[in-house]
């Protein structure tokens, strides 16, 4: 379990990133921070494996303050995947996937046979395993940045908007990969994101920043979509929802899922299969009061 204790952060040169922030993130969840830009969410994201120190306040984890935690080996000690994966490009994928364990000491051949295994997990095929960055799609390259975050096996896993730069389809591909992966493995994740429909789909526990780093709602998807706590948060996960109201249709005897402006948003699978599959066949578009997670 992370908490965050009555936590701000002002920089030096005076911005104020975050501000009398508390949250108790709980183990084996996932925990989405969404909103505006510039809301701190990075920041929080930072602290919380010393990349970045609070002003006041303090993070525990397992109720261990991290302050007191040497943040060289806190941070080899967490996971992180960020945007752009920020691989190193004269890496090959293997020793990209290594670079933690190797710095820990690992045997190079026992740090690439775990490397090898990593891209099983997060479904790279092995033969990747020695080219360079550049000899990858976005999606593969994001793929590499998940198994590089998993390689020291952390209890932590901390991404930052980790499929934002990729396209719709990889995105949604990533996305249900890590549902996957999260019901495998069981980590304790921060996620960061600018995308409401990400965040419900992803979180257990979503919290929702409004501009200037002032928290505006913390809960489930569903508790957020039922009693949402105000106009802001209303108008924040409501934004094009009534347009993306999903409806079926006949077509060549198969059952399409079109949303309101008769655009397609998935097929409905017609063999044996329970409701939850549905959800996920047609998951990516949100059906009001119906949300695939
Ligand atoms: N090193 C720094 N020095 C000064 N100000 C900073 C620094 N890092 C971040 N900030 C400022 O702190 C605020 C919060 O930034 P942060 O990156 O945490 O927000 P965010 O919610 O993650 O934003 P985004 O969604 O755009 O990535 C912003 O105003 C940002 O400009």
């Amino acid at each position: 379990m992370i908490e965050f204790r009555s936590v701000t952060k002002q920089f030096p040169d005076g911005t104020v990133a975050v501000r009398d922030f508390s949250l108790v993130m709980p183990s084996r969840k996932i925990t989405v921070l969404v909103g505006s830009s510039g809301s701190g969410k990075t920041t929080i994201l930072r602290m919380i494996n010393r990349m970045v120190d609070p002003t006041s306040g303090s993070i525990e984890i397992d109720g261990e303050n991290v302050s007191v935690l040497d943040p060289v080996r806190l941070r080899r000690s967490i996971g992180y995947v960020m945007q752009n994966s920020g691989l190193l490009p004269h890496r090959k994928v293997a020793d990209n996937i290594a670079t933690v364990p190797l710095l820990r000491g690992t045997k190079r051949r026992d740090a690439r046979a775990r490397a090898l295994e990593l891209m099983d997990t997060v479904g790279l095929d092995r033969s990747l395993a020695d080219r360079y960055p550049s000899q990858l799609s976005g999606g593969q390259q994001q793929r590499v940045g998940v198994a590089r975050g998993l390689a020291v096996d952390p209890n932590i896993l901390l991404m930052d908007e980790p499929f934002g730069a990729v396209d719709p389809l990889v995105r949604a591909e990533l996305q249900h990969e890590l549902v996957r992966l999260q019901h495998e493995l069981g980590k304790t994740v921060v996620f960061v994101t600018h995308d409401i429909d990400e965040a419900f789909l992803l979180g257990d526990q979503v919290v929702i920043f409004k501009p200037g780093g002032i928290v505006a709602q913390v809960g489930t998807p569903e508790q957020i979509l039922a009693a949402p706590a105000d106009e802001f948060v209303s108008r924040f996960v409501g934004a094009d929802r009534g347009k993306r109201s999903l409806h079926v249709r006949s077509e060549n005897g198969r059952e399409i899922v079109v949303d309101a402006d008769g655009r397609p948003a998935g097929v409905l699978d017609g063999g044996d299969h329970d409701e939850a599959e549905t959800r996920e066949t047609v998951s990516g578009a949100s059906a009001q009061g119906d949300q695939p997670r």
